[in-house]
């Protein structure tokens, strides 16, 4: 019987990795999905000894994609938040409920189950006997907080082998890969422990689900049906996990994932906001904001063409997708969800800027990009601030290279209209 399981396991898991999101954002198997979930389903009414996987942020994204992944995948999910109230509840509970607010099928809710909920400060030892055990961690914690769980990954893995052992940081950040490993080599206490460190599988990620979570009322979290997590493949071949897959071209797809989704995402929060409206879901129907944004998010199609050879009619459907997706009201995520660190979303490197950066590099006019940037900026964080004022925090952050400087230009030019 158990030879039989096995081979079921590792059928599912060859196949798993073909699980993907295709043009349209659906999964190309629904019912291979469905399939695995009746056979972990299986695999533990019989009581079979599911492995542990520690995760790092019981947030929005946390509840509303990871974990439930993890769960679904088969594995049994230590929580780690630092949210000691919310350990509590979901400890009382033993899990909560996941509603996919566009499930057709029966009331779209789900039973997600966790093996426990512990505080990486309050509960340091019990964590560390579960780090030392686990051979993947997960995180979901936002980019502020990834220090932290690098040192307090530093301090149990930095003593055991890092081969066969993999960091999973499930954020929306670019090269998340580098960053993290960068993050555990500092937080390492000997050149032993670095050694050790960097033995660590840290792949780079996609992450994408609409998650809204509304503690302190409860642990229930709202999402949506769609989800893309996918990790590296040059690092990480494979996960091991059949709900996470390693993808090769994890650099192109995160692109056009950044651009079309979180750009535009972010970028009509903020207008919304500013607006006096309360739901991600009020900015995306808005048709004042969209045509606003539409010269802007014509450049970075462009970008997405010209630096990654995607075709017009790809992006239009992933536009279109995203634009439905994020339209959802049956997920009320609040703006201040989503237009939150403006200034770092500024960043040369990061979505706002980074793509007009590159349109400069290939000759193409960002005059209408820069308008938008400089309406953006007064929009989110104009008020009681001059022109020069924001100009001044502009050249600051992109005055360090001549493309910076250039585009801080063009969008100084527009800040006072
Ligand atoms: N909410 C969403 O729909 C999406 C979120 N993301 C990404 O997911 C990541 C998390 O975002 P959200 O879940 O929205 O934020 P959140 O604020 O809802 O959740 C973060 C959680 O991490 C916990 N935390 C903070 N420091 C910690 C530490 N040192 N150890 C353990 N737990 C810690 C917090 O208590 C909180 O519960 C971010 O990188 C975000 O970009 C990506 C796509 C969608
Ligand atoms: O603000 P962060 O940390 O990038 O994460 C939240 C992200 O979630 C999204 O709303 C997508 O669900 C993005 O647009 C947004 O960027």
């Amino acid at each position: 019987m158990l030879a039989r399981r096995c081979r079921i396991r590792l059928r599912f898991v060859g196949e798993g990795r073909v699980l993907r999101a295709d043009r349209r954002g659906e999964w190309s198997s629904r019912h291979m999905e469905q399939q695995i979930t009746t056979f972990v389903e299986t695999e533990r009414a019989s009581g079979m000894n599911l492995k542990t996987i520690v995760h790092f942020g019981a947030g929005a994204l946390g509840r509303g994609m990871v974990v439930p992944l993890l769960f679904e995948s088969g594995y049994e999910v230590v929580v780690l938040d630092t949210n000691e109230e919310l350990n509590r509840e979901l400890n009382r509970e033993g899990g909560y409920r996941l509603k996919l607010s566009d499930d057709q099928s029966g009331d779209g809710e789900r039973e997600i189950r966790i093996r426990e909920a512990l505080s990486p400060v309050a509960d340091r030892d019990r964590v560390a006997e579960y780090l030392k055990s686990a051979n993947v961690v997960t995180t979901s914690v936002r980019r502020e907080n990834l220090v932290h769980v690098a040192r307090a990954l530093a301090e149990t893995w930095g003593e055991l082998d890092g081969e066969n052992r993999m960091v999973i940081c499930c954020e929306n950040i670019e090269n998340v890969g580098s960053l993290f490993r960068s993050l555990l080599v500092e937080a390492a206490a000997s050149e032993e422990q670095s050694a050790r460190l960097r033995r660590i599988a840290v792949p780079d990620t996609i992450v994408d689900r609409i998650c809204t979570a509304n503690w302190p009322e409860g642990t229930n979290v709202v999402a949506e049906t769609f989800h893309e997590c996918s990790v590296d493949a040059n690092e990480a071949p494979q996960t091991g996990i059949t709900l996470i897959p390693s993808v090769a071209r994890i650099e192109r797809d995160f692109a056009r994932k950044r651009l079309l989704l979180n750009t535009y995402a972010d970028a009509i929060s903020f207008l919304a906001k500013g607006e006096g409206k309360t739901y991600l879901f009020e900015a995306a129907r808005s048709d004042d904001i969209n045509r606003m944004i539409e010269p802007y998010m014509a450049l970075l199609q462009e970008m997405l063409k010209l630096e990654y050879d995607c075709d017009s009619s790809e992006l239009q459907e992933w536009r279109s997708k995203y634009k439905s997706r994020l339209s959802n009201s049956g997920i009320p995520r609040e703006l201040d969800t989503v237009a939150r660190n403006l200034w770092a979303k500024l960043d040369l490197n990061e979505r706002f800027a980074w793509p007009l950066i590159k349109l400069q590099e290939h000759g193409v006019d960002i005059g209408e990009g820069a308008k938008f940037l400089a309406k953006l900026v007064r929009t989110a964080d104009g008020e009681g601030q001059s022109a020069a004022e924001l100009q001044a925090k502009l050249e600051g952050l992109w005055g360090t290279t001549p493309a910076g400087r250039k585009l801080c230009e063009l969008v100084s030019e527009r800040l006072g209209e």
